[in-house]
């Protein structure tokens, strides 16, 4: 299949590019892992030969490919009005057709304001930080006998055990919590992978899962609709799940995939933020010590205080975390790409890019181009100082952008800068053994970034 052949397109000036095999098209040069700091192979090659708009031929669909700022700014920016969801077959099927990202118009603003009032900001302010601040703790008390710990899991019982109370009441720990996190795990290395439901696949284990984890969510439903019928309101439970019961009309299958999804993109982003940023600060000393100052600052201004917890206006002093954070994100690239459909004709750059087309926007092709950030491969915090700050804002696209810009990007932040808190008050690290951030496509660090650990002389230790 070729669009060029393809009769109602041959008047359009299509993008350059190769469709590949039948079928497969180019999806197995583009699924080749490759460290996440860079844009790989396929997207280079691709790029130097027909520029940074270019066609192929990926995850079984025809797709016009962005590598290119402005296409990738003006794809998020006009989302809902000229694109709407293009996502591929395994994450369709993966997060279940009911998820906010296939949805469109009101019922997309519907969900996304269930979204946006699980993460508001009196919630980020309060128990969101609470629990993030004595999870974080509880993690890193378990680090004082240990020499080595796997930097990946350890952030993710962070990320994993604040969606788990906030979303299910699910208690840190529990052998429930961790089944769950089990489950969740095989979900996430299917959500981009072949659609190919083959015994042992990473698709049909992430189907597997999807199961599991709903009829988890679905027991708990269950469960609180009886109390509801018993009377039993005293010990209601204030969570998603009880909030989407209480204030929707939503199914069974809605409020499953709501939650599903809100679980998956709460945690297992959020997590690999805070590993990817052990593993650049583990290769960064100045940028470490920077960051010590600025965190033993807003604990001696706390003694004089009282409360050893951080509050909201000491989360609001952290300006050297958050450029820590900014960089972490853009030469991280969490986030690989961002697939669209055309739902009208555009031209863009002189190209056409036919209604009904796939788009998928390539968010680290900006992240990583030179003429946007000087020495992109370098991890440079100190980048983000500066007040020409302008053209390096409306390049950073590592929570999307537009009508679906992620709603709980403070909330990731937040966590990232509450476990950074922790880990230069009270530790020293360094890689172990060699890892690296590989984007899979979806990102992992192979070896679960094993990182040495000492206990300062010092530490604060508020755990
Ligand atoms: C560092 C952490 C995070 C990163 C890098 C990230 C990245 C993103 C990106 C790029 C999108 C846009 C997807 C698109 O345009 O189709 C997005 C959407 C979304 N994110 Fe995040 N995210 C993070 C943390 C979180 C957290 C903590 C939550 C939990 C509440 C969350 C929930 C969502 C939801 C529900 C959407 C869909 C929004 C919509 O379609 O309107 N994310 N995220």
């Amino acid at each position: 299949f070729s669009w060029r052949s393809h009769g109602q397109w041959k008047a359009f000036r299509l993008p350059q590019g190769d469709m590949g095999w039948p079928v497969l098209g180019e999806t197995l040069p583009f699924l080749k892992p490759h460290p996440s700091t860079s844009i790989g192979d396929f997207m280079e090659q691709r790029t130097s030969k027909y520029g940074t708009i270019f066609l192929s031929n990926l995850l079984g669909k025809p797709t016009v490919v962005s590598t290119d700022a402005e296409l990738n700014r003006f794809i998020l920016q006009n989302d809902s009005r000229l694109f709407e969801p293009g996502w591929s077959r395994s994450i369709v099927e993966v997060l279940g057709k009911h998820s906010i990202l296939f949805q469109v118009g009101d019922a997309h603003k519907k969900m996304r304001s269930i979204n946006l009032n699980f993460v508001n900001n009196a919630k980020l302010k309060t128990p969101f930080l609470r629990d993030a601040y004595r999870i974080a703790a509880f993690v890193m008390s378990s680090w004082k006998n240990k020499s080595v710990v796997l930097g990946k899991y350890e952030a993710t019982k962070l990320t994993f055990n604040m969606m788990a109370k906030n979303i299910l009441s699910m208690e840190p720990g529990t052998p429930a919590t961790e089944n769950l996190r089990k489950e969740y795990e095989a979900f996430a290395k299917g959500v981009v992978s072949l659609p190919l439901n083959l015994p042992r696949t990473a698709y049909s284990k992430a189907l597997k899962a999807r199961a599991y984890i709903l009829k988890v969510v679905w027991q708990c439903m269950e469960e609180r609709l009886c109390r509801k019928k018993d009377r039993e309101e005293e010990d209601a439970k204030d969570d998603l799940l009880q909030w989407t019961l209480e204030n929707s009309n939503y199914s069974e299958e809605q409020i499953g995939d709501l939650i599903l999804g809100t679980f998956f993109g709460g945690y297992n982003t959020t997590s690999k933020a805070i590993a990817l940023a052990i593993y650049f600060l583990g290769g960064c000393p100045k940028a470490v010590e920077h960051l010590r100052e600025e965190h033993v600052r807003i604990i001696q201004g706390k003694r004089q205080g009282g409360n050893s917890e951080l509050s909201w206006d000491d989360y609001k002093q952290m300006e050297f975390t958050q450029c820590v954070i900014n960089e972490t994100l853009r030469l991280g690239n969490i986030v690989p790409y961002i697939q669209r459909k055309a739902s009208t004709h555009i031209k863009f750059k002189g190209y056409d890019i036919p209604q009904g087309c796939y788009v998928m926007a390539v968010l680290p092709a900006v992240h990583l181009d030179p003429s946007l950030f000087e020495f992109p491969e370098q991890f440079n915090p100190w980048r983000w100082q500066s007040d020409y700050g302008m053209k390096k804002t409306k390049n950073f696209m590592a929570f999307g952008g537009g009508a679906r810009l992620c709603p709980g990007a403070e909330l990731g932040r937040m966590e990232m800068a509450v476990f950074l808190h922790h880990l230069v008050i009270n530790f020293n690290w360094e890689l172990a053994e060699p890892d690296l951030p590989m984007a899979f496509p979806s990102l992992d660090f192979p070896k679960g970034l094993p990182i040495k650990v000492r206990l300062l002389s010092n530490a604060q230790l508020a755990m």
